[in-house]
This record gives structure tokens, C-alpha cells and sequence, in this order.
């Protein structure tokens, strides 16, 4: 059997372009590693987490949709600040330390629950909704259309 360096079995030359027999349907061949999240727990058992955690704080007078919001954004900063002067950053974190991965984790953990809860005061069913934008999203852009292109739906002629 010939070897391969691992890159060509991917369908990928030296210099990253995918190589030419790579279907557009097997695209997911393409990609450097699999990575899946685990099942659970949900979007509603973190939303019932969290509505337990505040429950048991008497903090449901705090958490109202404007404040639910503020402390989202803030969260996102801190996600934002364990990125900044790294320059590029590739997939998988090369290079980061056990302990900043941890704190990406949890930072981008507050990020999400705060987004629940926001989700939830706001009367959006979140899992619901997401699975209409992601349809709404197919319909704007057609993969025949914009395959390897990252132009914004405005921009595409007809
Ligand atoms: N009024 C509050 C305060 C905290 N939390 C919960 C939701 C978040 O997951 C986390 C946020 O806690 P902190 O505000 O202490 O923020 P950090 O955990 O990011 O700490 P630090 O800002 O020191 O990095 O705690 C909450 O629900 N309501």
C-alpha cells in the first residue's frame, strides 16, 4: 500500500488547498479531526439548572432580560480576553495550557447559561429556534451557490 503523510489522505495538498478528486459532498473528509459534543445535558436542563441556582439565591429580581444581556456581553469579553495579542489562533488551541483551556470553558460556559436564561425570560424556545434559523440560513445561502465563498447574502448576484 502507498503511504500517505496524513494531509493527502484528507485530500489536502502541502499547501492546504483540497485536492481536486475531494467531492464537495464528502467535505466532512476534509476536516482536520472529529470533534462531537457530548448528548447532554440539553439547552432545557441548563435552563432548569440555572433556574434552580438562582431560585436558591433569591436572584430571579436580578435577572431581568436587559441584565441577563449585560452580563452575556461581559462574559463574551472575558472569552474574548483569554484571545487577544495571540495573534491567529488555529483549531484545537495548539500550544494552550491545560488551565487555559479550563478557563475557556468556563467562560464560555457563563457565556451560554446566561444566554439561556436571557432565551428563557424572553419567552424564545431557544432548541426550537435554532433549528428554524439554521433552515432560514439553508434557504440564503444555497450550498450550490456559495460553496467556499464567505461573501454575505447581499452581495450574491440573483
Ligand atoms: N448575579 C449572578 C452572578 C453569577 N451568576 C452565575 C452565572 C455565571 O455562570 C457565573 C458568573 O459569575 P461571575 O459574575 O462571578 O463571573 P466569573 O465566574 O466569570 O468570574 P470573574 O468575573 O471573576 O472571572 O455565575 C448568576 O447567575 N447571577
Amino acid at each position: 500500500m502507498m503511504a500517505t503523510n496524513g494531509r493527502e489522505a484528507r485530500g489536502l495538498k502541502e499547501n492546504g488547498a483540497v485536492t481536486e478528486e475531494q467531492p464537495h459532498a464528502n467535505r466532512e473528509a476534509v476536516r482536520p479531526q472529529k470533534f462531537t459534543f457530548s448528548p447532554e445535558p440539553t439547552m432545557e436542563d441548563i435552563r432548569r439548572m440555572q433556574a434552580e441556582f438562582t431560585d436558591e439565591r433569591d436572584w430571579d429580581k436580578f435577572h431581568q432580560p436587559r441584565n441577563l444581556l449585560m452580563a452575556m456581553v461581559g462574559e463574551v469579553g472575558e472569552v474574548a480576553e483569554l484571545f487577544q495579542w495571540r495573534g491567529e489562533v488555529a483549531e484545537g488551541l495548539p500550544g494552550w495550557t491545560e488551565s487555559e483551556r479550563e478557563q475557556l470553558a468556563h467562560e464560555l460556559s457563563d457565556v451560554l447559561i446566561y444566554l439561556l436564561e436571557l432565551a428563557e425570560k424572553c419567552r424564545v424556545d431557544l432548541p426550537q429556534a435554532v433549528l428554524r434559523k439554521i433552515a432560514l440560513n439553508r434557504l440564503k445561502y444555497p450550498a450550490s451557490k456559495v460553496h467556499g465563498s464567505a461573501k454575505k447574502y447581499t452581495e450574491y448576484e440573483d
